[in-house]
C-alpha cells in the first residue's frame, strides 16, 4: 500500500467558468490557468502521481505545451489513473479539501464525487470532498483565489484478494 498527496493554488480571475471537481460551480469569478484550471482534480492528480513516486502533473502535462491549453483536467485525471493502473496498483480511495472562502461548495460536492469516482473508474464511496474556508484569513480568506489538498491511497492490483 502506498500514500500521495497533492496541493494546487489557483488565482481568480475574470471571464472564465469555475471548474472545480469536474464540474462547472456558478460564480461570478473563474481561476486563471494553462488548463481549465480546476484545482481540486489537479490536487488528486498529485497525489495519485505522488502515490506512484510520479512527480507531478507539471512534469506529465506541462504549462509550455499548447496540448494542455484550456485542457480538461478530468482527461488529465484519466490519463493519471491510467498510469497508476499501469504501474500495477488499484487506488482504495481519495480524500480531499477545498480551501475557499467562497463560493459555498457544499451543495455541489456530491455531484464533484460522482464526477471523480466516474474518471477514477471507483466507487462514489472511495471518494471524499471537503470544503472549508479559512475564516477570512490568507490568500483564500481575501477572496483572491482558491486552494485544494487531496490525500490517497493506493494497493498493488494483485493483493486486493488479500485485504
Ligand atoms: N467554500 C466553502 C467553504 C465551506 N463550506 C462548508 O461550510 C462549512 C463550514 O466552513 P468553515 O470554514 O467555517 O469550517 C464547511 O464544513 C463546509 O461544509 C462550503 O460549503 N463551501
Ligand atoms: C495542469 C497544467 C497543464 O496545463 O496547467 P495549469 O492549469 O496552469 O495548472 P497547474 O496546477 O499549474 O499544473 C500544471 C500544468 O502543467
Amino acid at each position: 500500500m502506498r500514500i500521495g498527496h497533492g496541493f494546487d493554488v489557483h488565482q481568480f480571475t475574470e471571464g472564465r467558468d469555475l471548474m472545480i471537481g469536474g464540474i462547472r460551480v456558478p460564480y461570478e469569478l473563474g481561476l486563471a490557468g494553462h488548463s481549465d484550471a480546476d484545482v481540486l482534480l489537479h490536487a488528486i492528480s498529485d497525489a495519485l502521481l505522488g502515490s506512484i513516486a510520479e512527480g507531478d502533473i507539471g512534469k506529465h502535462f506541462p504549462d509550455t505545451d499548447e496540448e494542455y491549453k484550456d485542457a480538461d483536467s478530468k482527461v488529465l485525471l484519466k490519463e493519471v489513473a491510467a498510469l497508476v493502473r499501469a504501474k500495477g496498483y488499484e487506488i482504495s480511495n481519495v480524500d480531499s479539501v477545498v480551501i475557499a472562502q467562497k463560493p459555498k461548495l457544499a451543495h455541489y460536492i456530491p455531484e464533484m464525487c460522482r464526477v471523480i469516482a466516474n474518471v477514477l473508474d471507483i466507487d462514489v464511496g472511495q471518494v471524499n470532498v471537503k470544503a472549508t474556508t479559512t475564516e477570512k484569513l490568507g490568500f483564500t480568506g481575501r477572496g483572491e483565489g482558491i486552494a485544494s489538498e487531496a490525500i490517497c491511497l493506493v494497493e498493488k492490483a494483485d493483493n486486493k484478494s488479500l485485504l
